[in-house]
C-alpha cells in the first residue's frame, strides 16, 4: 500500500497534484461589477480593544462609559479604526488575497458615528477602474469602492475608495520591488519652510494659533511624536487576521520569502493606525471625520519601529458642534530609519479648550 507521507512519495504527489486557488487574479475583476463579501463581520469589544491597546490608540471614550457619554456617545462605541479595518478585511478574500501591494486609499467617510460593539456588518464592493502596471508587467492596478453596512438595519457605516496592484494570471516575475526611496527628490530639505511650528497644546486653539503664527511668513505647523510602536509578529500577523484579512503577506512566510521584504509584511491599517494613534496621544480629538489620500510608500517589516509625523493644513472653527473646531492634519508614518511608509489627510472634529 502506498504511504502517501513518506517524504519521497509526498514530494512527488505535491508535485503532480493541483492547487484550489483563493483569491482572484487581475483578469477576473469587471469594471462596475458588484461584489458581495460573504463573510461580514461581528464589531466584537475584544477586537476593538486588541486594536487599540496594540496601535497605541488608547482614548477612553471607546472602552468607558463616562468618557463616551462625555464625547456624545450613549455608551463606548468600536473605534473608528477597527471599524475601517473590519470593512477592509472581508473583503480581502475576493479582492486581494492573491497578493500585490495596497496602494492607496481615498474618501474614506463614516456614515455614522458611534457605531455599537456587537453590530453585525455586511460588505459590499463595486469594481471601478482596472488597467495593466505599466512598471510591472506581472500586475494589474484596481480600484474599488467598499461599502460597510450595519446588516440588520441597511444603514451605511463607513465607504471608501481602495486601489492595490494586482497578480495576472500569468506567474508575476516579481511582487512589487521596494520603492527604493532616498528622500533626495524634489520635495527635499532645500524646499522645506525656514521654520517648523509645533502647537503648544492639543487643543483645537492651540492648531489654530499655530497656524496664524505660521503665516504670512516661511513656516509651516508641523511636528514629530515622540511615542514608536516596534512591529512585531503579533502587530504583522494577528491583527488583520483578527479582521478576516487574509492577504498572504500579512501571515505566510514561506508565500512571501521571494518578495521584496523576503518575509510578511505589517498590514497597511496597522501601521497608520499606529502613527494615528501617536498623533491622537497629542490631541483633544472629538470625533474622527474622514481621510483621503491616503498612500503606502514603502513596506514595514517585524523589527521596524513606527513613528508619526503630523501637518497641521487647516483648523476652521465655524465647523462642528460648539464644543469642537475641525482640524485638517496630513499624517505621515515612518520607520527608524526615516523612511516614509504612510502618508494621508484626516479631518477630525478636536474639542477647543474647555470643552
Ligand atoms: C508598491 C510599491 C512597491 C510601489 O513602489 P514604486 O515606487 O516602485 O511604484 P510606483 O511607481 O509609485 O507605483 C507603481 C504603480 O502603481 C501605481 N500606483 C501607486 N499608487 C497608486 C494609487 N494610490 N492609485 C493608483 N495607482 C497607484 C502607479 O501609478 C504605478 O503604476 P504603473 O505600474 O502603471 O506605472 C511601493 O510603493 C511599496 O512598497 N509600498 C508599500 C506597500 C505596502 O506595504 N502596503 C501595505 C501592506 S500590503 C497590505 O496591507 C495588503 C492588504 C491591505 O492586506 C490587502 O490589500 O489585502
Amino acid at each position: 500500500m502506498t504511504d502517501w507521507t513518506d517524504p519521497e512519495t509526498f514530494a512527488a504527489a505535491l508535485d503532480r497534484a493541483d492547487t484550489r486557488e483563493k483569491g482572484r487574479y487581475f483578469e477576473d475583476f469587471d469594471e462596475g461589477a458588484v461584489i458581495e463579501h460573504a463573510p461580514g463581520l461581528r464589531l466584537t469589544r475584544h477586537g476593538s480593544e486588541t486594536w487599540m491597546s496594540q496601535t497605541l490608540n488608547h482614548d477612553p471614550a471607546y472602552w468607558r462609559s463616562d468618557a463616551a457619554l462625555d464625547r456624545g456617545f450613549d455608551a463606548p462605541p468600536v473605534h473608528p479604526d477597527y471599524l475601517l479595518a473590519c470593512v477592509m478585511g472581508p473583503s480581502v478574500e475576493d479582492l486581494s488575497e492573491k497578493g500585490g501591494y495596497f496602494l492607496g486609499r481615498d474618501g474614506v467617510e463614516f456614515h455614522r458615528h458611534g457605531v455599537p460593539l456587537g453590530t453585525e456588518l455586511r460588505v459590499e464592493s463595486t469594481v471601478e477602474t482596472t488597467r495593466p502596471s505599466s512598471s510591472r508587467p506581472g500586475y494589474g492596478v484596481v480600484t474599488w469602492e467598499t461599502r460597510g453596512i450595519d446588516a440588520a438595519s441597511g444603514e451605511p457605516l463607513v465607504s471608501y475608495e481602495r486601489t492595490n496592484m494586482v497578480p495576472r494570471r500569468e506567474p508575476a516575475a516579481t511582487d512589487g520591488g521596494r520603492s527604493g526611496s532616498t528622500g533626495d527628490d524634489e520635495s527635499g530639505p532645500s524646499l522645506l519652510p525656514e521654520t517648523l511650528v509645533a502647537p503648544d497644546g492639543g487643543a483645537f486653539e492651540d492648531f489654530r494659533r499655530a497656524l496664524d503664527e505660521a503665516a504670512d511668513r516661511d513656516a509651516a505647523v508641523a511636528y514629530r511624536h515622540e511615542r514608536g510602536r516596534t512591529t512585531d509578529e503579533f502587530t504583522v500577523a494577528a491583527l488583520p487576521l483578527a479582521t478576516l484579512n487574509t492577504a498572504r503577506q500579512h501571515h505566510n512566510a514561506a508565500a512571501m520569502a521571494d518578495s521584496p521584504s523576503g518575509e510578511p509584511v505589517a498590514y497597511g491599517d496597522v501601521t497608520r493606525s499606529t502613527a494615528l494613534g501617536h498623533a491622537r496621544s497629542d490631541e483633544r480629538t472629538y470625533r474622527e471625520l474622514g481621510y483621503d489620500g491616503e498612500r503606502f510608500h514603502d513596506f514595514v517589516t517585524a523589527g521596524d519601529t513606527v513613528f508619526g509625523f503630523t501637518r497641521v493644513l487647516d483648523a476652521d472653527g465655524s465647523a462642528g458642534p460648539s464644543r469642537a473646531g475641525e482640524v485638517t492634519f496630513e499624517h505621515v508614518a515612518f520607520t527608524d530609519d526615516e523612511r516614509p511608509v504612510y502618508s494621508g489627510v484626516r479631518r477630525a472634529l478636536v474639542d477647543r479648550e474647555g470643552a
